[in-house]
């Protein structure tokens, strides 16, 4: 784990969110701690992409707090890039009119941003792309760019929203070994178990917005309220 004194900790505290009568999110509390690979897991609709949205300020918490550095904290969208906070997208949301180098670079924060976007896509392996529009290209290479964008910042605190999905399982094993070696926090929402497993520290499982199981990989594997929430959502 680092040790760097930059890095932030970032906690959610009983963290209810309710859109009109449907409860997204249920009394949910998640402690991140520097350089930890934190995953969020659970069927479909329980919550969450919400809960992601809470950490970024889209999504006000109809109760419940979050604190950074153990200082309260209102997360606010155009603060996060200043705070060392960069979020992926579920999908590619690159500006289709932009070449893949102008994209990266939105997401720079210091003068050097051309040099450090070239870097920041060199490690995702999508250097040769810069000059290229992003519509035109594979969505495996999109989706790296989106990564690059993320990772350009040098982010203390890495959001993945679902970054595996459309891959496939070389793609997704590259991106199991580049989450791994960031060095960086990591707040990961993914469907795909065996990237959840292989790269994660801890995991959190919500159903319903409910916080149904919190732990280690093993400990989340071998819990039955977890298999119970999958089998039902499959049924
Ligand atoms: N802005 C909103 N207004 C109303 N309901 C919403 C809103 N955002 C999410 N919801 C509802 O809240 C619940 C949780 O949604 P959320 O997208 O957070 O789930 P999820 O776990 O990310 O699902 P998925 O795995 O399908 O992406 C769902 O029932 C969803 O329909």
């Amino acid at each position: 784990m680092s040790t760097d004194s930059q890095l932030k900790e970032l906690a959610l505290h009983d963290i209810t969110v309710r859109f009109g009568g449907l409860t997204a999110l249920d009394n949910v509390s998640l402690r991140v701690a520097p350089g930890r690979i934190v995953g969020v897991i659970g069927p479909n609709g329980a919550g969450k992409t919400t809960l992601f949205n809470v950490i970024c300020g889209f999504v006000q918490p109809t109760s419940g707090s979050l604190t950074l550095d153990g200082s309260p904290w209102r997360p606010r969208p155009h603060h996060l890039n200043r705070l060392g906070i960069a979020r992926t997208l579920q999908g590619v949301g690159q500006f289709a009119g932009m070449t893949v180098l102008d994209n990266v670079m939105v997401g720079a924060r210091h003068r050097h941003a051309e040099s450090e976007a070239l870097a920041a896509l060199d490690r995702c392996g999508v250097a040769r792309y810069a000059g290229a529009y992003p519509g035109a290209l594979p969505y495996a290479i999109r989706k790296r760019i989106e990564l690059a964008r993320a990772l350009v910042a040098k982010p203390r605190i890495l959001m993945l929203d679902e970054p595996a999905g459309g891959l496939d399982a070389d793609e997704i094993a590259w991106l199991g070994a580049l989450i791994k070696e960031t060095g960086t926090t990591v707040l990961l929402v993914e469907h795909h178990m065996d990237l959840v497993m292989s790269v994660c520290d801890e995991i959190l499982v919500l159903d319903f917005g409910k916080p149904i199981a919190i732990g280690s990989p093993a400990e989340i594997s071998a819990n039955p309220k977890v298999t119970e929430a999958y089998l039902g959502a499959a049924a």
